[in-house]
């Protein structure tokens, strides 16, 4: 693609990221798109990292400290404030409401959205002796083993990608969890890792896709972002944010949607619902048109919690 004009800035466009490896292998894959797409150098654009309370509170559970806004209030903030002018997301830990003023419509090519299983010893958790422990910080892959394998032990495992590796190594655990899009964008491709087939864990919505933040009446960033923008990574959340939007989706509550694209206008949307005890799930799926992507999500929503009955959605997770 031929590199687009825009006038130079007079000053760096400044990228908003949080400061674990992953957040900032994200914000160089943005930053490198923009500048190859406009034709800028590095020093154009600067990263700014800013610590958000889920990463300055590490020894207890997420689901303790608050629901999903805990990665992204700090650099939302500054942003309303003119600090930085872009952020960038996992999209998968944002919420579906943006704060006034702000604007998430941007996503980069999505990676692989699978979650991988890790362990030195076994290649899946079907392989898992009897009692084994299983280690993640994750409600939904919690809730998901736990329906799969009632027998199976889940001990909280928090931190980023390197500690929790450590912890298997140590003994912690037998095997654990990450997804495939953080494995991938660190390239450790090295570690003890088998894909799991979506039939088998579904990920959590939006997982493997990062999405770009700014403020409302930025035009040059808006015309900066629309360079980079991926429109299939758009149709698939736009029916899984819209399945998730619609269940209210809470930290208390696992939740697990993919959409496909078959490349010929059709998509396909899977979603669930668990009990954080993994003693109940349903789960649905939908297939039709990609311009009916989030009313379809909205159709699953409704279903699962017609079948899920009303006290389903405030249970609150114990051990
Ligand atoms: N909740 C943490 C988080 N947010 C995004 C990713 C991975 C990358 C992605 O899904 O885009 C991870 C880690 C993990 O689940 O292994």
């Amino acid at each position: 693609m031929a590199p687009r004009d825009l006038p130079a800035p007079d000053a760096p466009l400044k990228i908003g990221t949080r400061g674990s490896p992953l957040a900032l292998a994200q914000a160089n894959e943005t930053r490198d798109r923009l500048a190859d797409a406009f034709d800028l150098p590095h020093e154009a654009f600067e990263i700014v990292v800013i610590k958000t309370t889920g990463d300055r509170i590490i020894d207890r559970p997420l689901k303790e400290i608050g629901g999903k806004g805990l990665f992204t209030r700090e650099i939302e903030a500054a942003m309303v404030s003119g600090e930085i002018d872009l952020a960038v997301h996992s999209m998968k830990d944002m919420p579906t409401l943006q704060p006034e003023g702000l604007i998430l419509d941007t996503y980069l090519p999505r990676e692989d959205p699978r979650d991988a299983f890790i362990s030195p010893e076994f290649a899946a958790i079907a392989d898992l002796p009897e009692g084994a422990v299983v280690g993640t910080s994750s409600l939904r892959r919690r809730a998901q083993v736990q329906h799969r394998r009632p027998d199976l032990q889940v001990v909280e495992f928090r931190g980023n990608v390197q500690t929790r590796l450590k912890k298997l190594e140590d003994g912690v655990a037998r095997c654990t969890f990450l997804a495939c899009a953080g494995l991938n964008r660190l390239q450790m491709s090295d570690l003890p890792q088998t894909p799991v087939a979506p039939e088998d864990m579904l990920p959590a919505v939006a997982q493997g896709a990062i999405g770009i933040e700014r403020r409302i009446d930025d035009d040059r960033a808006a015309e900066m972002l629309a360079a980079i923008h991926d429109a299939e990574t758009a149709d698939r959340l736009a029916a899984e944010r819209a399945f998730l939007a619609a269940l209210d989706g809470s930290c208390e509550t696992p939740i697990a949607g993919l959409a496909l694209l078959d490349g010929d206008g059709g998509l396909w949307l899977r979603g669930e619902v668990l009990r954080p005890d993994g003693s109940e799930a349903h789960a649905d799926e939908r297939r039709g048109a990609v311009a009916d992507g989030a009313a379809m999500g909205r159709d699953l929503a409704r279903d699962l919690l017609d079948r899920a009955g009303t006290d389903f959605f405030d249970w609150i997770g114990v051990a």
